[in-house]
Parts: structure tokens; sequence; C-alpha cells
């Protein structure tokens, strides 16, 4: 695969898009696949390599394959090879996603042991793992830190049902615990647990496979250990990033985009703080359409005081749509100020924004504050390197809307979690290709 994208910015982009299935989504229910020995088919699942290195990885660990298309895979976990765990092979490519991390919770609980290299995911801060262990312990698991390669070790005959209170609500650390206490002996409680859409339909997943886990979508969870966990079909949401990022996109290209069967229903607060960055849009059934708008004006507090967009546990407005959030505003009329509380290193791409004229201050690690073009100067297209993900999108969304040329290296960072990005963008007329 090649590493860069070549963009020719400026041209306004039409059409229908139809979003893919959620790649944090899929990286839980992928993982529960562990819990059972019957066969348990996905639907909807993103053809993207975060998502695809799960799916190899089980199958390195012995699980059975069967992937009927591109996004539906049937799983079977009846047996699974330990011994491939402890391979060099294992610990690298865990190492290269931040999922892998959910493999421990499912094999905890069925195995009573489970191995946690040290994880990938993008580089955007501390992400450290203490509330999935210290969650483990609470069920009566025993934990060795291997500091030579940074790797964990966990074993438990019988985990046991227990009450705990997260230090914070951890989204893949909610879930792993989640699926360690499936089937434990008792009753668990987590308390300020993470209640992300993804997890919502974890819980919904293993209800269906026979758990017992209630208060799902709050920050409560009761869950009642079984014995046994059976099969089942799940099929994933639309990815609520991906919908955000082609809002983004739709508004800085100047573009009339209509997002399909975007399950808007489970987008919680994204589509408003959009709309409080001036981006109009209608919801037509499930589809959001957005029409071509010139301009797009930030609103202030009631106060009249400077908009803060900042980032908070769900149902607050996620982290990773924030890098889109920043970005949409350079060309906005008026100011906002990014405050993104979660991750310590995810502001930083500003600097590639700057050098192509946007008006951005970056306060400190943590803040940026924007001041919106309002379209007196596009921006200019660069060379850059994609630091993560969304920041990736970030400046491929800047590039589609700037003048001239853009080249966007170590696209692997987009690849792994936007589906086909390129050939769907240049469905909508946008100039794109990989070089
Ligand atoms: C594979 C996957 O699903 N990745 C997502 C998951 O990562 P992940 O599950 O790794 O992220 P966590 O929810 O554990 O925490 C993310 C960061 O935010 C900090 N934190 C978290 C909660 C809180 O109330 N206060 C706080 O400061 C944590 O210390 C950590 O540095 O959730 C993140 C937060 O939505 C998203 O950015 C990631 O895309
Ligand atoms: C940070 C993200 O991914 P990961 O947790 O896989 O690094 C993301 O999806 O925005």
């Amino acid at each position: 695969m090649s590493s860069a994208f070549e963009v020719r910015g400026g041209q306004r982009l039409s059409g229908e898009i139809i979003p893919q299935g959620a790649k944090n989504e899929a990286l839980q229910i992928i993982s529960a696949v562990l819990l059972t020995p019957e066969k348990v088919v996905i639907h909807n699942i993103p053809d993207i390599l975060d998502v695809n290195l799960m799916i190899e990885l089980l199958g390195d660990m012995g699980v059975k394959l069967n992937r009927i298309s591109r996004s539906v895979c049937e799983f079977q976990a009846d047996e699974v090879d330990f011994e491939y765990m402890h391979s060099p092979e294992f610990k690298k490519k865990t190492g290269k996603l931040r999922g892998s991390v959910m493999f421990a919770g499912p094999l905890l609980a069925r195995f009573g042991k489970a191995f946690i290299p040290k994880p990938g995911g993008d580089k955007i801060g501390r992400r450290r793992l203490d509330t999935h262990i210290i969650g483990f312990e609470k069920l009566g698991a025993k934990f060795v830190y291997e500091t030579g390669d940074n790797y964990f070790r966990l074993e438990s005959e019988q985990l046991k049902g227990a009450y705990m209170l997260l230090d914070e609500p951890s989204v893949t650390g909610t879930a792993n615990i989640v699926m360690a206490a499936v089937m434990a002996k008792g009753t668990t409680t987590i308390y300020n647990a993470a209640c992300e859409p993804y997890l919502q339909q974890l819980c919904k997943m293993l209800n269906g496979m026979g758990a017992k886990i209630s208060g799902v979508g709050s920050n409560l969870l009761t869950i009642e250990g079984v014995t046994y966990l059976g099969g089942c079909e799940h099929t994933m949401l639309p990815d609520m990033i991906e919908i955000g990022s082609f809002i983004g996109l739709a508004a800085m290209t100047q573009s009339e985009i209509t997002i399909k069967n975007a399950g808007i229903q489970h987008l919680g607060i994204i589509p408003e703080k959009f709309q409080q960055l001036g981006i109009q849009m209608e919801f037509r059934g499930d589809d959001i359409y957005i029409p071509s708008q010139e301009q797009y004006e930030i609103q202030t507090f009631i106060d009249g005081s400077i908009l803060t967009i900042s980032d908070h546990p769900w149902p607050g407005f996620t982290p990773d749509l924030l890098s889109i959030v920043l970005v949409v505003a350079t060309q906005a009329k008026g100011s906002v100020l990014v405050h993104q509380k979660m991750f310590e290193s995810r502001l930083f791409f500003v600097d590639k924004l700057i050098d192509m004229g946007a008006q951005i201050i970056l306060c400190d690690p943590h803040r940026a504050a924007v001041i919106g073009l309002n379209r007196t100067h596009e921006l200019r297209g660069i060379t850059m390197t994609s630091p993560d993900i969304r920041a990736g999108v970030s400046l491929l969304i800047a590039a589609l809307s700037a003048e001239g040329k853009s080249t966007i290296h170590n696209i692997d960072q987009i690849d792994r979690g936007y589906q086909y990005i390129d050939e769907r963008l240049r469905n909508l007329g946008a100039d794109i290709k990989r070089v």
C-alpha cells in the first residue's frame, strides 16, 4: 500500500456518502467473540487496517474465521492457542493497535489467564491502563508487570463479582472489565463506567449471548455473572466519528453532502457541536443533509463570550472529533477555543494548519484558540505528515479546501480508521490520489 495522498484542493464536492461501521465499536465486539466456543456472526465490519489486524490476530490465536464478505465475518473461538500469545510476533502485532488490549477481559473470564503486551494506537499523550488492571484486580485477578518487555500477565482461577468505582470512565477499560465480569461468580457493580454507544452495543451483544447486564447506557452497570455464553449475531452502528468528519468536510469545502443512514439517535451531542460552529444541517429520516454554505458563523455563549468546545466522557463531546472541529473553525466567521482535556499531545498538528495560513494560537498542549478566516483567503496546499488518525483526516479536509496541491504522508494513520477514503471522496468529486 502506498504511503501518501496527493490532493488538489478547492473543488466543491457533492453527493451521498454512507458511513462505515464504527471502528471503536468493532474493536470491542471482535474481542468479545473470545467469550464463547460457539459461532458469532458480525455484520457491518469496517474494512480498515486496525480492524483487519484484530481479525488477523484472532486467526493467529487459533480462532476459526470465515470472512463471508468484507463486511461480514463469522468467528468461532472453540480453541485458543495460548503458546502463540508468548511469541514475539504476537507482541509485535498487538503493539500496532490499541484495541488488542481488550483481548484480556474475555480471556481472563473464560480461561483464567491473559497477557497484555504494551498496546499501540495513537501517540497522543499518556494512555495508561490503570483502570483496566485495577478493575481486573477487584475481580480477584493477580497481575505481574514484566518491566523488561512491558508485558502484563494476569491470572485467576475464578473471578468473583465485586463493587468498583472506576477512577475515570475509560472506554476500553470499561469494555475490558465488563467482558471479564460477565462470567465472574456473583454480582459486579461498575460505577463511573464509560457509556459510549460502543459500550451500549457491546452490552447488547453480551446480553444476546446470555449475559445479565443492566444499567446499559448509564454510568452504573450491574452484571450478574453467568457460567456460559453462547453464540450470537451482531451488527455494528454507523461510525459516529466518520459522520462528524463528513459534516466538517462538507462545511470546510462548501459542499452539499448527504450522509446516508447516520444512526442519528446514537449521535448524542455531536450534531449540536457542529451547529454551534454555524454549520446548517437537516435531518431527513435517518440521513443528514448538509447544504452548501458560503459562510458559517460560530455562535457565542449566551452572555456573548467566546465559545469553548471541549471533550468530555459520553454523553459529552468525544475527543476524537475535536481535531475536526478545530480545522472547520479555521474558515468560520468568529472565534472558538478548542480545549482538549483528555489527551496531552493531540493538538500539535495545528502547526501544519498555521503553515497553510490558518490563524491559530496554541495556548498550551491542551488549548488552541482559532480565529476564523471567514474565507478572506483560502488555506494554501503544503506537504505534511499525518501525526494521528483524527489529525490526519483533519489535514486531509484542510487540503481538500486549500488552494493548490497538498501531499499528506504517513497515511496508514488514516487508513487504520477510514475505509476506502480516497475512493469514497473521489465519488463526491474530490481530486485525491494515492502516490
Ligand atoms: C480503541 C478506542 O476505543 N479508542 C478510544 C478510547 O481510547 P481509550 O479507551 O484508550 O481511552 P480512555 O477512555 O481510557 O481515556 C483516554 C484518555 O483520557 C483520559 N481521561 C479519560 C476519562 C476522563 O474522564 N478523563 C480523562 O482525562 C485518560 O486518562 C486517557 O489519557 O477512548 C478515547 C476517549 O474517548 C478515544 O479517544 C479513543 O479513540
Ligand atoms: C485515538 C483513536 O484511536 P486508538 O484509540 O485506536 O488510538 C481514535 O479512534 O481517534
